[in-house]
């Protein structure tokens, strides 16, 4: 995506042979592009946010993998570095299919040869992803000009929330690829970003990069999205997921699930934008089976924003000695999700579907 009219992407790998990202911790308010240098450069990266989103994380975790195996190609060092890397955040399926897939192609080699082919399919890996997710966006834009066709050419108004867009991603994003391909097209579309409290990522990353693309949006606290459903005001929600079982239940962002009860009972389409890699074939029930990340007390306790003197602050919003409990992930049954905008189209939240569209994982 551009900014600033520059294109960018959210990792890359300079000619120099640098691994830079953009340190998302410090958007909207300050672009801070930072160099990945070594292992602990990538743990620190994916544990802190400076970079978040299900398919970035396995992006960047496949050049954590190549930068180290510059650094020693041994055996020692690919098993010792699946395992720090994997550590890092537990939800994100897409972590582990990445750390998997760098394995299969490094495990077979002699140690020598593992380093070009590390950054080799680490950039595969992200070309994959933007293609991916360009394609998610022609499928979901057929949903979107749908509705637009049925209010005759109306203001399609789309709910979505957290952040599943080009900052989740390697480009495009995933639920906001659908909208681009629909503004492209000349759809009058209408973003309603939650906020997604506690880290912001709505306010702080949806926000901008449609601001950035001139997007029409409108920022809402998470808890009026119920609301504006009960009036008729959104179309379709559309949200990112961090792990899809293979019957189609969806582990996203805190409140995700909110969400789609509130659709559910007020008939509003719920989509879910999924790539493939963010499809957890081994398990089946995700409110038992996916592990939710628990992350600080701190980030509900505290928020950050950019001060009077411009200066990006954090202050503290509860009372001394208030803690706080933050699951930063639930899941929504399959029976709540309407479909899942996958690269091979829109395909039904159920396992026939899910195996139909994508045999080659089918349980045999
Ligand atoms: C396209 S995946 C985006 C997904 O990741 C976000 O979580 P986090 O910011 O904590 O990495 C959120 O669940 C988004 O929907």
């Amino acid at each position: 995506m551009k900014i600033n009219g520059k294109p960018y992407r959210s990792i890359w790998r300079e000619d120099d042979g640098r691994v830079m990202i953009i340190d998302q911790r410090w958007l909207p308010h300050e672009l801070r592009i930072v160099e990945l240098k070594d292992r602990k450069d990538f743990a620190d990266s994916i544990f802190e946010m400076w970079v978040r989103g299900a398919p970035l994380i396995g992006a960047t975790a496949a050049y954590g993998v190549a930068v180290q195996m510059a650094a020693d190609p041994s055996d020692a060092s690919l098993k010792e570095t699946y395992e720090v890397l994997h550590a890092t955040r537990p939800t994100a399926i897409n972590l582990k299919w990445a750390l998997d897939e760098m394995t299969r192609v490094l495990e077979p080699l002699a140690p020598e040869e593992r380093a070009e082919a590390a950054y080799k399919r680490a950039a595969e890996i992200c070309d994959e992803d933007v293609e991916t997710n360009r394609m998610i966006g022609v499928h979901g834009l057929e949903l979107i000009r749908e509705i637009s066709k049925k209010k005759n050419g109306g203001r399609v108004n789309i709910l979505t929330h957290c952040n599943a867009g080009w900052p989740a991603t390697v480009d495009w994003g995933t639920a906001t690829s659908p909208i681009y391909h629909a503004v492209e097209e000349g759809i009058d579309v209408h973003v309603y970003v939650d906020e997604t409290r506690p880290r912001n990522q709505g306010a702080l990353l949806t926000a901008w990069e449609l601001n950035s693309a001139g997007v029409s949006h409108q920022l809402i606290v998470d808890n009026a999205g119920g609301h504006l459903m009960q009036h008729g005001e959104v179309d379709i929600v559309i949200v990112g997921t961090d792990r899809t079982t293979a019957r189609g239940d969806v582990a996203n962002k805190i409140g995700t699930y909110l969400k789609a009860l509130a659709a559910n009972a007020n008939g509003v389409p719920f989509y879910v934008a999924l790539p493939s890699p963010t499809i957890d074939w081994t398990v089946w029930d995700g409110v038992k089976e996916i592990p939710i990340e628990e992350r600080t007390d701190e980030e509900v306790t505290h928020v950050q924003g950019k001060g009077p003197d411009g200066k990006i602050v954090s202050v503290q919003i509860s009372p001394d000695g208030t803690g706080g409990r933050n699951p930063a992930f639930d899941v929504t049954p399959a029976e709540l999700v309407t479909g899942l905008i996958t690269e091979r189209g829109v395909v039904a939240a159920n396992a026939e579907a899910m195996a139909k569209a994508f045999p080659e994982h089918a349980k045999k």
